[in-house]
């Protein structure tokens, strides 16, 4: 599946687990050797929720959060019948996040995913290659820098990317974002991310994003983000803190996987 062609590998696990799933997540994602992907989503059962989404990157690490993928969970639970209504609840390690499917002719083609509430950090300023970038750390569960930049399409992530995301700053490495700030309700972006390097989308960058931007003066609290990959609606709730994300969720094919 796919949610703004940030795409996964979704794995029913609410009957079996598989042992290793960071070694299965490096698998499947090899865009050569496996199936092809930007990591593993695993949907398991939970006692606090109606399912438990587990997510790993492309490495194998596993993250606490990740938004392009939970709307995809959200459609997998209802296409498969294991949930029978249109809003549920996931269990993440950045919590219990609550979903709304908006449904068009019977099928699932939106999502709206309440994020929780961010938590974020002054600005620093990081050297990387010998050049000074001021980036703005957000936390949705999972951590993000978020910088500015005149347009995210002329830098080279493949050769700056590593070295934002290993930077001893971060202690749990972390996802980047070079953001162009279009005007007031509209942002764009690109994303280099943790354990998995650059994708087409990355939803909790997203919110990340937005957040940042709205602390740092630069947009209102509800925007319009536009990445590779798509578009996604963010907004800030002033009176909850809590911050809403909708976007699409698409089924590009089902398949077994051989363990030979
Ligand atoms: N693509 C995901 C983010 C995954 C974040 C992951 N790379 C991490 O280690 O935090 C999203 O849509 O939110």
């Amino acid at each position: 599946m796919q949610g703004l062609g940030n795409d996964y590998v979704y794995l029913d696990c609410t009957r079996e687990m598989p042992e290793d799933l960071p070694a299965l997540a490096r698998r499947v994602s090899d865009r050569h050797f496996g199936i092809g992907s930007d990591g593993l989503i695993c949907i398991c059962p939970s006692d606090c929720a109606d399912v438990r989404m587990r997510m790993y990157n492309a490495d194998g690490s596993e993250s606490e959060m990740c938004g392009n993928g939970i709307r995809c969970v959200g459609k997998f639970a209802y296409d498969k019948g294991l949930v029978g209504k249109t809003s549920l609840t996931v269990e993440t390690l950045a919590g219990i996040k609550h979903l709304e499917l908006h449904l068009e002719h019977g099928k699932v083609s939106a999502v709206t995913v309440d994020m929780g509430v961010p938590t974020w950090e002054e600005n620093r300023v990081l050297t990387i290659q010998g050049e000074d970038y001021t980036v703005t750390p957000v936390s949705m569960g999972n951590p993000h820098a978020v910088l500015y930049v005149d347009d995210p399409g002329a830098v080279d992530l493949p050769r700056l990317g590593p070295d934002f995301e290993h930077h001893p700053s971060f202690p749990n490495r972390t996802n980047t974002e070079f953001v162009q700030v279009l005007g007031p309700d509209h942002l764009r972006m690109r994303v280099w991310e943790r354990g998995s390097g650059e994708t087409m989308a990355c939803g909790t960058g997203a919110c990340a994003v937005l957040v940042a931007t709205v602390l740092n003066g630069k947009c209102g609290r509800s925007a319009d983000v536009d990445l590779l990959g798509g578009r996604l609606h963010i907004r800030w709730d002033e009176e909850t803190g809590h911050v809403f994300m909708t976007g699409g969720a698409v089924t590009v094919f089902e398949g077994e996987l051989i363990e030979d």
